[in-house]
């Protein structure tokens, strides 16, 4: 039976995984922590170890890809089961959207802080800058670099860390962002597609910790995926841009 809608949740948490069985309980009891927090949808992505079960075990809510799709399409799988929670009146219609990776164990608690200005509407995109984190990472800043001259030139704003993932979403800002850009693309398509929208985006410093990308030949073939799927985001926007400029007279 649907719950009452007056006990329906105004935010929900979207957390996307692929092989986080290590973490995922951790950083479900850290958002769990987060005051107000109702629904905890975890996106299992094809992951190859327990990853789903422990997650059910933790008490949330799991979507099961089959096999790999990558975080931007495990993202709109967890809105899609969000959108099933608020059909069943188990989420309010008008909620809001947390989006928490799974790699964060007990520090996810601080994204909380995302949430307040969303809900207040003094924000339609809050994004979580990171301290700096307790293992050096092995980044030369190329994808940061691309990632933020791409958004400043499309949107004229320069965020501090543009591939962050932890992000809260006004109804506003979902509908702008929606559908998300491909693969890892995924924050900086929404960055610009929700400034272009004319809504309002803030990052909030938030004392987070997660599993930093390394040097060895696994870690260089994730950033060149990285830089491609931001490259591919910033490239359909800038097309998009031209065919969208009002033409002078
Ligand atoms: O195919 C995949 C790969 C990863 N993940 C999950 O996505 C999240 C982020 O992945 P991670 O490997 O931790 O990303 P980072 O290398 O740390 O990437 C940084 O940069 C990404 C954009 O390139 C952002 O999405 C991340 O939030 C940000 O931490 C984690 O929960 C993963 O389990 C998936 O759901 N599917
Ligand atoms: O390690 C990181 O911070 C990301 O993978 C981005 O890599 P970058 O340092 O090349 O921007």
């Amino acid at each position: 039976m649907p719950r009452p809608a007056s006990r329906a949740v105004p935010f929900v948490v979207v957390i996307p995984a692929k092989d986080e069985a290590a973490r995922i309980a951790a950083t479900i009891r850290g958002v769990r922590r987060i005051r107000g927090v109702g629904e905890i949808v975890v996106v299992d992505d094809g992951s190859s170890d327990s990853t789903a079960r422990v997650a059910a075990g933790a008490g949330a809510e799991v979507v099961r890809h089959a096999r790999n799709h990558g975080k931007a399409d495990a993202l709109m799988s967890g809105l899609g089961r969000m959108a099933g929670l608020q059909r069943v009146g188990r989420v309010h219609p008008g909620a809001a959207v947390l989006f928490v990776d799974a790699d964060l164990e007990g520090s996810a608690q601080e994204v909380g802080a995302l949430v307040g200005p969303v809900l207040a509407g003094a924000a339609d995109l809050t994004i979580a800058t990171l301290p700096p984190q307790r293992t050096a990472g092995g980044g030369r800043g190329l994808v940061v670099g691309l990632a933020r001259r791409g958004i400043e030139e499309l949107t004229g704003w320069s965020p501090v860390q543009p591939l962050s993932g932890m992000r809260c979403l006004s109804p506003a800002a979902l509908a702008a962002a929606t559908p998300f850009a491909r693969g890892w693309g995924v924050e900086v398509g929404m960055t610009v597609d929700v400034l272009r929208a004319g809504l309002t985006v803030q990052e909030v410093p938030c004392d987070l910790h997660h599993r930093v990308t390394g040097r060895d030949w696994r870690a260089q073939l994730h950033r060149a995926a990285q830089y491609r799927d931001v490259a591919l985001a910033l490239a359909v926007r800038r097309l998009h841009g031209l065919r969208h400029r009002p033409t002078s007279t």
